[in-house]
């Protein structure tokens, strides 16, 4: 046998001698063991988790994809940074740590306190027409990304977004990504009315149309936004530093593709952590082969439902590391 199979066998029984019926704890067994394995240890540290938001907006807000205007990205990263905003608040509820980036919000900078100032520019083009970034601003972003990524000591991290409009990004690029059609992809984002989805949809398919295939940095380039990009470049850089990554709803699940298509070693340390309301989440999590571990009819974003997994994952290293075995406790095993 060779050291990762012999490890992977001894992982595989620490967790069967545990005071339960075999496979009784399900995903929960499954994720203790991702853990493991990624971090190379039988008894795996799962105790820090940090919630990073990243911000943008987009040109595409322009064509009218979104239910809400423009300003509200600017306003949404004050109300993250005034701890008033549903990331802000659950961050609190599951001891997770926040910090927001600023990767290209529309206007000046904010020169805000507290807030970490990466921008790529401000607010890409609007991808009807063009390419929303030149392919330089998207390797900067990426670039930025994977070295925010990397830093700290998190056992796991989990990324957010902000940008409105970014989920006829997160629909475009998911479309050039897999193939899949913008009628599949297309969703309700901010809560757009049967009319008013047919014209995002229009809009997606004009857009998609002014290019043929494209390599996934094209894709990004050309459909993503400064926060896709960014966050994806964090997500390679956490799993380059061994590190779990809480993939969030529809617009987190597009970075993390581009992410895995761009470095497929990336994949290993990316736990899912819901199906959003999204209707092209479902897809997108099929592209990548993910199992969510939580389905709450969440339709939000800023990685919401990433820090409501984030107790799961310390469970499941608690188990590994605490729950008696059948000889520890002197419990009967199966006849
Ligand atoms: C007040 C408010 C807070 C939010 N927090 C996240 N989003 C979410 O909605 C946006 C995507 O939807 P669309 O593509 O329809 O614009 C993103 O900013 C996303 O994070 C919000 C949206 C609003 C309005
Ligand atoms: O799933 C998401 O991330 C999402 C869905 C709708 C709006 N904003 C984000």
């Amino acid at each position: 046998m060779t050291a990762p199979d012999r490890f992977a066998s001894a992982l595989q029984r620490k967790i069967d001698f545990k005071t339960k019926p075999l496979g009784a704890l399900g995903r929960i067994e499954t994720l203790a063991a991702q853990i493991a394995m990624l971090q190379g240890s039988l008894t795996p540290r799962m105790k820090t988790c940090q919630l990073t938001i990243f911000a943008a907006d987009h040109g595409i807000a322009a064509e009218g994809v979104s239910a809400f205007p423009q300003e509200v990205t600017r306003q949404m990263v004050l109300n993250f940074l005034g701890g008033g905003a549903a990331a802000s608040v659950f961050a609190r509820s599951v001891g997770a740590a926040l910090r927001v980036v600023d990767a290209g919000v529309a206007g000046a900078p904010f020169g805000a306190e507290g807030l970490i100032e990466r921008r790529i520019g401000a607010g890409t083009a609007n991808f009807l027409t063009g390419a929303a970034m030149t392919e330089a601003q998207c390797q900067a972003a990426l670039a930025a990304g994977r070295e925010l990524g990397a830093d700290g000591d998190w056992d796991a991290v989990a990324f957010g977004e902000m940008g409105i409009a970014n989920t006829a990004a997160a629909a475009a690029l998911g479309h050039k990504l897999t193939g899949v059609g913008l009628d599949v992809l297309t969703g309700r984002g901010t809560g757009l009315d049967d009319a008013q989805l047919v014209h995002k949809r229009t809009v997606l398919e004009r857009a998609a149309a002014r290019t043929g295939d494209l390599a996934p940095a094209q894709s990004l380039a050309e459909y993503g936004g400064f926060e896709i990009a960014m966050m994806a470049g964090a997500m390679q850089g956490a799993a380059a530093a061994r590190r779990i990554v809480i993939v969030d709803g529809f617009i987190a699940t597009a970075a993390a593709l581009a992410a895995v298509r761009l470095a497929p070693e990336t994949r290993g340390a990316m736990v899912f952590a819901h199906r959003s309301e999204e209707q092209g989440h479902r897809v997108l999590l099929e592209a990548l082969s993910a199992e969510p571990l939580l389905a709450l009819n969440l339709r939000l974003g800023e990685g919401t439902g990433a820090l409501l997994a984030w107790p799961l994952l310390k469970a499941a290293a608690d188990m590994l590391n605490e729950m008696a075995s059948f000889e520890d406790a002197g419990v009967t095993g199966p006849v």
